[in-house]
């Protein structure tokens, strides 16, 4: 192991009587010096313990990342238990080329974005129409990450939109697809079935449900479906015309795929000129992440907060809290981003991880989460670094004092987290109420705040469609160069296999068949099931 992480904490634990705030004590340029910027976003990482000494071994274990990073982005196949390059970054810098195996990769992207912004623009204008007309409704069936992506984004950027309605199934659970498909038309439905392998049985089972419902009402259900799926000899079996098969390849992995035909509900929700904007701010992203010096480089530094807090500081989650409601599936993304990526335990070569991987990632938008979990947060026993997000302004200039109560409210969370309340301050608190003796003591203990507890904050001007595609290609970003310092792959995804391939074969059983597999529980539940079902 890198002698850089026994270093790492070591410090770490000689920091251990040491608060935040007393850094900024000593560095009076504390606030600005810990500020990382790239193009418009601001992110402060200085409520945090990385101190000068942490920073310089932090910033030695990323010694690896340019390699691997001039590798990623010049389409080799880092992504070696799949033999795969991995380049989603090709579907937001659409000039040049890119060779992979000896084919530049280009011609063929920029193809499928033209062809996607021509049918985008079809449905918008009414060109392309279902049997009854203009498409007033797009459903977008798929999972993980042919739904997170999408679903977060068209949440994100509702200010832009002018297009048809959009909504998103995911769940195999019927109730899901019920609930959207009562309220809308088939006759002036589009139904997008997004499945890079256009096996995954939710979105399947799901899209097979979505067409028998329009062939009630739609004479030729198939003309009003649309695919985006790697697998064009799946999609035609199934009855897609080839003209409404948006492909991409296999080197795009599912929860890097909003760039490219997964984003094709977006692009009709808020127009193929907005959507050029949303990759142009990732694309910003990208060359912001290959140029900038190690020190100012944004996702790097995010990267490096993430390895300082879960692997050094050992705190086992990171909270995600955008102050902005459209933000509220972010979280959700995320996790699928950086759990799915970086949730292993096997090194790239095989070995096992000595170091812990992945931390769980969670949250919920400001300031609903205040009234729900903030109370661990700030008076709890476990630490959970807080990741906060906020934009200077907001989309409803009508309601601005609603955005200044906003933002105070995120700035000020960061600050009590930080600073807490000390137990003289309570007590003088609860002095002023009247208590005395021991009654004031206890009551004063349960409203102390320890503080030192760490945050960042991402500041953006607004959430625009470029500042959105910043904002997602810096976490991709981290999650690499996490991925890369930990020395695992951060682009399969073999545990999510496993519980599918049982659920197949458990379907029998719920259908009354003896299967001779299965441990004694999962047998007894199916029973118990079974019996309630009866
Ligand atoms: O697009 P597909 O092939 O339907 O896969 C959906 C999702 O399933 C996963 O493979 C995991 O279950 C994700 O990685 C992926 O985003």
């Amino acid at each position: 192991m890198n002698p850089v992480w026994t270093k790492l904490r070591d410090h770490r634990h000689a920091q251990a009587e040491t608060r935040i705030t007393s850094l900024f004590e000593a560095d009076p340029t504390r606030a600005e010096a810990c500020t990382t910027t790239a193009d418009g976003l601001v992110f402060d990482w200085s409520k945090t313990m990385i101190d000068q000494t942490a920073l310089a071994l932090l910033l030695e274990l990323a010694d690896p990342v340019p390699a691997a990073r001039k590798a990623m982005f010049a389409g080799e196949r880092i992504n070696e238990t799949e033999d795969r390059a991995v380049l989603h970054t090709a579907l937001r810098n659409l000039s040049g080329a890119i060779m992979v195996d000896g084919r530049d990769v280009m011609p063929h992207v920029r193809e499928v974005h033209d062809h996607m912004r021509d049918f985008a623009t079809r449905v918008r204008d009414g060109s392309f129409a279902g049997q009854g007309g203009t498409i007033t409704d797009v459903v977008n069936i798929g999972i993980g990450g042919s739904d997170l992506g999408p679903a977060m984004a068209t949440r994100a950027l509702r200010p832009y939109h002018d297009g048809p309605r959009i909504h998103f199934v995911s769940n195999v659970d019927g109730a899901d697809i019920a609930d959207t498909l009562r309220h809308l038309d088939p006759e002036t439905t589009l139904v997008i079935v997004a499945s890079k392998t256009f096996t995954t049985i939710e979105t399947m089972t799901n899209a097979t449900t979505a067409r028998d419902w329009m062939a009630d009402k739609v004479r030729v259900p198939a003309s009003q479906f649309v695919a985006l799926s790697s697998a064009e000899g799946r999609t035609a079996q199934w009855g897609i015309d080839a003209d409404r098969v948006f492909g991409f390849e296999d080197w795009v992995g599912g929860r890097y795929s909003v760039w490219g035909p997964i984003g094709l509900s977006l692009m009709i929700a808020i127009g193929p000129r907005r959507f050029d904007e949303f990759l142009a701010g990732a694309a910003a992203m990208d060359a912001h992440f290959q140029t900038a010096p190690a020190t100012q480089n944004l996702p790097l530094m995010l990267a490096l907060v993430g390895i300082w807090h879960h692997q050094i500081c050992g705190y086992g989650t990171r909270a995600v809290l955008p102050y902005d409601n459209r933000l509220g599936r972010l979280p959700a993304y995320l996790q699928q981003l950086e759990m799915e990526s970086n949730g292993k335990r096997v090194a790239m070569d095989g070995s096992d991880l000595i170091l812990p991987s992945g931390p769980v990632v969670w949250g919920e938008p400001g300031t609903n989460g205040q009234h729900a979990f903030y109370q661990l947060i700030h008076q709890g026993t476990a630490i959970v670094p807080c990741e906060f997000i906020v934009a200077a302004k907001g989309h409803e200039p009508e309601l601005a004092h609603h955005h200044l109560l906003l933002i105070a409210n995120c700035l000020a969370q960061s600050e009590a987290l930080m600073h807490g309340r000390s137990f003289e301050e309570a007590r003088a608190l609860m002095a002023e109420k009247g208590l005395s003796g021991s009654e004031l003591e206890r009551q004063a203990r349960h409203r102390v705040f320890p503080g030192n507890r760490p945050s960042t904050t991402l500041v953006v001007e607004q959430l625009t469609p470029f500042v959105l595609g910043q904002i997602l290609a810096l976490y991709e970003h981290r999650v690499f160069a996490e991925g890369v310092i930990l020395g695992l792959n951060s682009f399969d995804q073999w545990g999510v296999e496993l519980g599918k391939e049982l659920a197949l074969r458990l379907a029998p059983m719920l259908e009354g068949q003896d299967v001779p597999c299965h441990d004694p529980s999962t047998r007894h539940l199916v029973d118990v099931i079974l019996d309630m079902r009866d």
